[in-house]
């Protein structure tokens, strides 16, 4: 079997939109003055969608979503060549050659998100290759279905907060993820809001329910140690992401506080960044994004780095691609869950875009050993929505 094409996609969403409000979430550009809204940034409004084909005939489907258009680019340019041609089942041979190929400018970041696609797209082949789902060639079911946690809860009005998290308290999920709205530029008013939205939800959610806490880079070290303490008493199963990324320093002085366990790495793209992460403690919760770290590929040796350091792995986003590595390996206890709404931020676009995604029921997710694949098609629903861009 052999790469036969290779053709990258960019699915821009034309439909209607929600504009999320206000300080709907923390974010890195929270932090620096500016003139336009400081959370522009933060859509995923468009998303790349990669199709290979083989000489049999087999279509393989991939996805990225951070920076669609260079992402193309990427794949087009460079990483579409080094595949056409080659087996699939070379699939650690193929990923070695797109990574060091492109390691002089790539390495993390858009360059390994292109990656990703890519590697997803083959795994997708290979499964429906042999007719078996991409989990069973992991390793397969570890687990009898993946519990998962409900996870949006933007910074609105505490009262929209407490109705969102009690529907979906009664649609049975007892893990939930909520947003903080405020950082250190909004000085003492701001502390007093956070805690107040904590407050709201866990009033509705009780304390037999798992609460994490989201910060999205928005805050800075001194303000997240001041927080720390004043969040203990609202026993948060982990606070995500309160400083930057690269400030891996920050990140472990947190987690050694052991007020409340610190999460990331949905802004790591490396197996060698997420080693770094593993060997500092800087997190007690590791949550790669496995269209962001290179794929499946390296996903599984981050599963088993994680497996070794007795880290649970809790990927970000859920979707289809992060299901399958959490099924098939005991290093992830569960998995996050974007609810399908109408489009806003876009962490919901994927629905739109893909069909096969799992709905959760009762709080879990399940995942059938009778589809071959990644399980996904493209959803021609929505088709009519997109500005579809070759
Ligand atoms: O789900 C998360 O962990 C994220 O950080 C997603 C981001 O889009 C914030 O909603
Ligand atoms: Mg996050």
């Amino acid at each position: 079997m052999k790469i036969k094409s290779v053709r990258a996609r960019v699915f821009e969403w034309k439909g209607k939109t929600v504009p999320p409000q206000g300080n709907f979430c923390s974010n890195a550009m929270d932090l620096v003055y500016s003139k336009t809204e400081s959370m522009s940034t933060f859509r995923f409004h468009s998303w790349t969608v990669v199709e290979i084909e083989t000489d049999d005939g087999i279509v393989g489907l991939g996805n990225v979503a951070l920076a669609p258009k260079i992402a193309k680019a990427i794949i087009d340019e460079y990483l579409a060549p080094l595949v056409i041609g080659q087996d699939p089942w070379d699939y650690e041979y193929l990923w070695q050659r797109m990574y060091r190929a492109t390691h002089a400018w790539g390495r993390k970041g858009v360059t390994m998100g292109a990656i990703s696609a890519i590697d997803l797209a083959i795994w997708d082949i290979l499964g429906k290759s042999v007719n078996k789902p991409v989990f069973k060639l992991l390793g397969g079911r570890t687990k009898e279905k993946i519990p998962c946690y409900y996870s949006k809860l933007y910074r609105t009005d505490l009262a929209e907060m407490q109705k969102e998290a009690q529907t979906f308290k009664d649609q049975g999920f007892t893990a939930f993820k909520m947003r903080f709205g405020y950082g250190p530029a909004h000085l003492q008013h701001g502390v007093a809001e956070n805690l107040k939205s904590v407050e709201a939800v866990r009033e509705v959610i009780g304390y037999d329910a798992d609460l994490m806490l989201e910060c999205y880079m928005g805050w800075n070290l001194e303000y997240a140690k001041r927080m720390l303490p004043k969040l203990a008493k609202f026993e948060p199963r982990w606070l995500e992401e309160p400083v930057i990324a690269d400030d891996i320093d920050g990140y472990a002085e947190l987690n050694a506080m052991n007020i409340v366990p610190i999460s990331g790495g949905e802004h790591e793209f490396s197996l060698y960044g997420f080693k770094q992460l593993l060997e500092r403690k800087a997190v007690s919760v590791v949550q790669y994004d496995t269209n962001r770290v290179g794929g499946i590929t390296a996903a599984h040796k981050i599963n088993a780095l994680c497996e070794a350091y007795s880290v649970p792995v809790i990927p970000h986003a859920g979707q289809m691609h992060n299901y399958h590595l959490t099924m098939s390996t005991i290093a992830s206890p569960m998995s996050e869950y974007f609810p399908m709404f109408d489009v806003e931020v876009g962490n919901e676009l994927f629905y739109y875009i893909f069909k096969g995604e799992p709905v959760a029921e009762n709080g879990f997710v399940q995942l059938d050993d009778n589809t071959p694949g990644l399980g996904l098609t493209l959803n021609t629903e929505f088709l009519d929505q997109f500005n579809i861009v070759e």
